[in-house]
């Protein structure tokens, strides 16, 4: 099927998120980790992408994102959505303007709107300021963030140093007015030379008003809330017959490397029901992931144990400080992928990961790279199926700050019965 719509995101939970909202409208959605390594191949009317490029070097983003573009627009599409988290996760050199700009550049396109609002999950933007829940984003949870910490609320002067040409707003008075008055909007900023825009959503109706006014612009941009409703605006979403889920064995493994507030409350709770093993980046810098491995090996895969490294911001500065932010972040993420296939050579057919650069490294490590979207545990999580190393298996992938406190319990009970 010839794709309509060809999407491109920076993390691999926020490319579920993007796959699994897209997927509510029934239309056939592909997802892919990584870019393809042939041309276009029994595609899909929504292909969508997953690359690990969040906290990328800028140059290497940038190549990584026009590489998905080329792939997607041979595979037929028009229409270009790139997903960044609704946090607006960016390091300080940033990567999620410099990678709209090469987008727009291939694309030929003078403007692109950047709207990361997901009401459904408490992020708002309002007069270009984003809210996560009722707090401003510097003032969230998000301030610790081990690799991406958020210290601006701001959108446009989150966005402007990212970018060469003007960024402009269309705020909220004027969403609430219409796609009509958005578009005029749009086309005065335009006509003024703003090419990047910031367009305020505080509810899933503006965000309908904002996809009905954009569905036609070659590239948009944001969160996963705002890419919804184009399976209904955009011809060619067609939905298609579901393959049967597959026969899993039981065994299961929870991995967490996410330190996000919401993972740390989901730890504890879980640690209140199954064996835990908690990682720590300095002995894992001496030691290695001997003693982890170890452990699981003991572990029955029945009783879904969990191994961590989710830490309080404090833990994760200290050994930031005694390593380095990517040194720690590595360490994790590599133990975490080495622990997944241990699993899943002892026979995990269930997995339940949590934090989006975790989930990039495990994925990886399991050899993914496509992805079956189901059922969401919660909104923006789905169950999803794969193969890896020659079985089927159940894969989640949880951004850090998405699910209520049971969601490792919640994803466990559900995947039965996808
Ligand atoms: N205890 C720790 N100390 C330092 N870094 C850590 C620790 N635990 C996890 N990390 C790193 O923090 C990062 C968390 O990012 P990520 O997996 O994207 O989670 P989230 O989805 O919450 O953003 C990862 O690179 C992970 O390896
Ligand atoms: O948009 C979102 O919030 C998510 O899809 C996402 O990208 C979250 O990233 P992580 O918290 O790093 O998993």
């Amino acid at each position: 099927m010839a794709t309509v719509l060809g999407c491109i995101a920076d993390d691999f939970t926020g490319a579920t998120d993007l796959a699994g909202l897209l997927a509510r409208s029934g239309a056939a959605v592909r997802l892919r980790m990584g870019v393809p390594d042939g041309p276009p191949q029994d595609t899909a009317g929504i292909e969508v992408i997953a690359l690990k490029i969040r906290t990328a070097p800028v140059a290497e983003a940038v190549a990584q994102a026009r590489a998905a573009l080329a792939w997607l627009r041979a595979a037929g599409a028009e229409r270009v959505f790139w997903k960044y988290c609704s946090t607006f996760d960016s390091t300080p050199q940033g990567n999620i303007g410099p990678v709209a700009e090469a987008l727009m550049a291939d694309l030929g396109v003078q403007q692109t709107i950047y709207c990361p609002a997901f009401p459904e999950n408490g992020r708002a933007v309002f007069m270009g300021n984003l809210f996560v829940g009722r707090d401003p984003l510097d003032e969230s949870p998000m301030k610790d963030h081990p690799l991406t910490p958020m210290r601006d609320a701001n959108l446009m002067r989150l966005l402007a140093p990212q970018v060469t040409r003007p960024v402009g707003l269309v705020d909220r008075l004027c969403v609430a007015r219409g796609a009509g008055a958005l578009r005029a909007e749009l086309g005065r900023l335009d006509a003024a030379g703003v090419a990047h825009v910031v367009v305020d959503a505080v509810a899933d109706a503006d965000l309908g008003v904002i996809a009905e006014a954009c569905h036609d612009m070659p590239l948009m941009t944001g969160g996963s809330a705002v890419a919804a409703p184009l399976p209904g605006l955009l011809s060619g979403g067609a939905a298609e017959a579901r393959a049967a889920a597959p026969d899993l064995a039981p065994g299961a493994v929870v991995l967490s490397g996410s330190c996000s507030a919401m993972t740390r409350a989901q730890v504890s709770a879980y640690l209140r029901r199954a064996p835990g093993y908690k990682l720590d980046p300095l002995v894992l810098r001496t030691e290695g992931a001997g003693a982890a491995l170890a452990w699981l090996e003991a572990q029955a895969l029945q009783d879904a144990p969990l191994v961590y490294a989710t830490a309080e911001p404090g833990e994760v500065r200290a050994a930031q400080q005694a390593l380095g932010v990517a040194e720690a972040g590595a360490l994790v993420e590599d133990a975490l992928a080495r622990i997944a296939v241990a699993a899943r050579d002892r026979g995990a057919r269930r997995f339940v990961v949590a934090g989006g650069e975790t989930s990039g490294a495990v994925t990886q490590a399991l050899g993914v790279v496509q992805l079956d979207v189901r059922r969401e545990i919660a909104p923006g999580v789905p169950w999803c199926f794969a193969e890896s190393g020659g079985v089927d298996i159940a894969l989640t992938l949880k951004s850090g700050n998405f699910g209520a406190e049971s969601f490792f319990a919640d994803a466990l009970a559900l995947v039965d019965t996808l």
